[in-house]
């Protein structure tokens, strides 16, 4: 199986090193416009081979298209990363155009292949990728849920001092620092709620701090974050190739689930061979079906901003 990562900066890079050893794949194409840096980056993972034991082949490619021909895959990285004190929405005037170019130029060389979509501001990069490629839905998914759902249950696992993998926890609604929906209700510690081991003072301060987790690194960083953004893409990517039917928190085009229309936004999704399988569509109580709303809106907010790129 092949995987294209356009955008060999930082999370498309370690994106390729998790793919490469966890053997998720066993080709990895990274391609970036700037010149033989996607071939130093798939050089030297390349060289981790023998001390970690993977045989997936990595290799780069200098806005070269041809090599990313019939990927399986096709994950989007490229575009600028935000600054402290920045939004993901700020980045929207550059990474629109680099977008949408490079989703055509992926299309043109891997006509089957499903993307997806991590650019920021994501939920509207993966409407503009929809929109502009005229993809089928289930082929385009943005990748914003899973991470923001790892560092759920990473906050919770803190609060309640247990390990992460025991947390079940997923956050919903669109990929901004106010946007995004922790679904505390639902999440738990082995099967029992969480409210049973922690106030709800502290799942508020739990709730909070998921919701810019982003911001808080990229201030400790100086730019955005890496690690977690590139394992989370290779777990979608891993459920995809392999046909893993997992359920993932991704973008998604809503066709009247959640009452939304015309949107691409974070819901359950199941995540196998043919990318989006299926929308699970989960009984919200009336607050959090409000929080959904008021996201969709900021969302749809950012999408008509792209009027101009899109005509
Ligand atoms: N959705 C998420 O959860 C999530 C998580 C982390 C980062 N991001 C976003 O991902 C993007 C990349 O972040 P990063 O930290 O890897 O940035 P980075 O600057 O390290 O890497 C971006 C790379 O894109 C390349 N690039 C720019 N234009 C290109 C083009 N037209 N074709 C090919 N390559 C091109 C650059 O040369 C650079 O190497 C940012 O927009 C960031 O906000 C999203
Ligand atoms: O915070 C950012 O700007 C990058 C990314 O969306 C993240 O959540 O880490």
């Amino acid at each position: 199986m092949k995987v294209t990562i356009v955008g060999a900066g930082n999370v498309g890079a370690t994106c390729a090193d998790v793919i490469a050893y966890r053997g998720i794949a066993s080709e990895v194409v990274l391609l970036d416009i700037r010149e033989g840096f996607a071939e130093g980056k798939a050089m030297d993972i390349s060289q981790c081979a023998t001390n970690t034991g993977f045989n997936t082949k990595v290799s780069g490619s200098t806005n070269d298209y041809a090599k990313t021909a019939n990927s399986d895959v096709v994950v989007i990285t490229s575009g600028i990363p935000r600054k402290p004190g920045m939004t993901r929405e700020e980045l929207i005037g550059i990474n629109a155009g680099i977008v949408k170019s490079v989703a055509e130029n992926v299309l043109a060389h891997s006509p089957n292949c499903i993307v997806v979509v991590v650019s920021n501001p994501m939920d509207t990069m993966t409407y503009l990728a929809l929109k502009a490629t005229g993809l089928p839905k289930n082929r385009i998914i943005g990748m914003g849920g899973a991470l923001d759902s790892s560092r759920f249950r990473y906050y919770l696992s803190k609060a309640l001092d247990v390990p992460s993998n025991d947390i079940s926890a997923m956050v919903i609604g669109g990929h901004g620092d106010t946007t995004m929906i922790p679904l505390t209700r639902l999440a738990s510690y082995n099967g029992i709620p969480v409210s049973q081991f922690a106030s709800q003072e502290v799942l508020d301060k739990v709730a909070a701090d998921t919701m810019v987790g982003g911001a808080t690194l990229t201030g400790l960083l100086g730019t955005s974050a890496w690690y977690a953004p590139g394992a989370s893409v290779a777990y979608l990517v891993d459920s995809i190739l392999n046909d893993q039917k997992k359920m993932i928190a991704c973008s998604v085009f809503l066709e009247g689930e959640y009452g939304q229309n015309d949107i691409c936004i974070g819901v359950p999704c199941i995540i196998g061979k043919n990318g989006v399988e299926e929308i699970i569509d989960i009984n919200l109580n009336e607050s959090e079906k409000a929080a959904f709303a008021k996201s969709a809106e900021a969302v749809r907010g950012m999408n008509a901003d792209l009027k101009s790129v899109l005509a």
